[in-house]
Formats: structure tokens, C-alpha cells, sequence
């Protein structure tokens, strides 16, 4: 059994999602920069929690993944020769997460990433193109090298707990059907992007608005998942 049906026998599907909003596409514009959302979050500014913009692709509400859908193509944002990647499977554990290595859209607080089985995942066109943005991290991050963007991250430690999973940012894709995300990691870590700690209370209220439960490093089922993994290999489990 591959790790990715492990951790779905173990933590069952996708979460709850809630009403549709549109997802970015490759030739959607950019999401302007915020007046009053990350704006708000980072300069004091008296926000709100309704100021509080997460990402494009939740403010509005989340999208219901399809239990039918089995992947699709990612792009990133280059006009010409955009590079792409292949998956064929369905994402899970897709979240918002604020930590500051993760990808995320220009004015957006969090990024928006999930994990598919590595042998599902393969760059189709324009691969020359992507370069790992630090290789001396645990996620080894292929970005586009023209315009930035990360297309998957993958861990090549093969001791580490999520090796054999790839990390993805589904709204590179114009496929509807991706699984929604399901709660927001690093939430603390949007502080050490620039975000007004004071507006802290707001952000988590927001993500608890969106059905986004707030941590401040992975969900509890996958905390449970590396500490499994390294009982195991302490030999203690
Ligand atoms: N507070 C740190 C947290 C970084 C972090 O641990 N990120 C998590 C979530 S993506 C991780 O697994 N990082 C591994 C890596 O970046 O290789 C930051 O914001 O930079
Ligand atoms: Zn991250």
C-alpha cells in the first residue's frame, strides 16, 4: 500500500467544503494587491476580520472537490512556454498554509498546497525551465526559473515522513475538482512575512469562518503521522 493510501485509510477523505468560488487560472490576472487584506495585515492598520483576504482561491468561500476527479495539469504563470506538470490523482490534505517558504500568489497571506503520490506527478512541458529554490531544504521546491512559481515540491530523504508524497499548488490548474483545502498550517509564521501580529486574533477568526481550522504547524493528523513515523524509527512503536 502506497503512503498516500496510508494516510488516506488512516485520515479518510477530503473535509467539508463549503460555497463555490473561482479558482486562479494560469490566465486569470493576478490578484491585485490587497487594500485592506495582507495591506491591512501588515501595516496596523485597524483591520477587521472581514479585511482579512487568506488567498484568492478561499476568500470567496470554499469549492467541493469531486470524489471522481483524477488529477490534472498544472501551469505555471510564463506566457511563453509555460512550464507543466502532469498529476494523476487526486490531491489530499490540501491547506492553506503561512510559512514563509511555500509559494504563494503576489498581496496573498498564505499559500494554498497539497500533497499527491510522487509517482503520479511528471513535468510535460518546458522542464528545462524549473530550478529547486533551496536545496537544503527538507521540501525540495521546483520552481520556474522566468516567472517564479513553484510547480512541486519533493522530498528526496527517503527517512523523512512524507517521502513518496509531492507537494502541489492545485490553483495552477484551470481543472475543477481538486479537493478543497481542508485547514490552514504555520499560521503563526504569517508574522515572520511582515503580518501585524495584532491582527492575529482576525486572521485565525477568518480561517475559522472559512472552515479552516487555524494550527500553528501541520493538523493534528498529520502531526500524529511524523511523530508515528518517528516512534517507529526510534523503535519505540
Ligand atoms: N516558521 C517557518 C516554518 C517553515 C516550515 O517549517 N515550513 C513547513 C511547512 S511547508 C515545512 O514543512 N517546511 C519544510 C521545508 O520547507 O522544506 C517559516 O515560516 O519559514
Ligand atoms: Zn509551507
Amino acid at each position: 500500500m502506497s503512503l498516500m493510501d496510508t494516510l488516506k485509510r488512516w485520515f479518510g477523505g477530503q473535509g467539508a467544503a463549503h460555497s463555490a468560488t473561482p479558482q486562479q487560472g494560469r490566465d486569470r490576472p493576478e490578484p491585485t494587491a490587497p487594500t485592506s487584506s495582507a495591506a491591512a495585515a501588515t501595516t496596523g492598520e485597524a483591520a477587521t476580520m472581514n479585511d482579512i483576504k487568506i488567498h484568492p482561491a478561499v476568500d470567496g468561500g470554499l469549492r467541493a472537490g469531486s470524489d471522481s476527479f483524477n488529477g490534472g495539469t498544472l501551469h505555471c504563470r510564463c506566457v511563453d512556454n509555460p512550464v507543466e506538470v502532469t498529476v494523476k490523482a487526486q490531491a489530499a490534505h490540501n491547506h492553506v498554509c503561512g510559512c514563509t517558504k511555500c509559494w504563494k500568489p503576489e498581496g496573498s497571506l498564505f499559500s494554498m498546497v497539497a500533497v499527491v503520490p510522487r509517482d503520479s506527478l511528471s513535468v510535460t512541458a518546458n522542464e528545462d525551465k524549473l530550478e529547486v529554490v533551496d536545496t537544503s531544504a527538507a521540501i525540495q521546491r521546483h520552481a520556474c526559473k522566468q516567472c517564479g512559481v513553484h510547480m512541486f515540491g519533493r522530498i528526496e530523504n527517503t527517512d523523512h515522513p512524507f517521502h513518496g508524497l509531492d507537494f502541489i499548488h492545485t490553483e495552477l490548474s484551470d481543472d475543477t475538482g481538486w479537493a478543497a483545502p481542508e485547514f490552514a498550517a504555520f499560521v503563526s509564521s504569517i508574522i515572520e512575512s511582515g503580518a501585524n501580529p495584532d491582527n492575529m486574533d482576525k486572521v485565525r477568526g477568518r480561517l475559522k469562518e472559512l472552515g479552516l481550522e487555524p494550527y500553528d504547524c501541520l493538523s493534528p493528523p498529520l502531526m500524529d503521522t511524523i511523530a508515528i513515523h518517528t516512534a517507529k524509527a526510534k523503535g519505540v512503536l
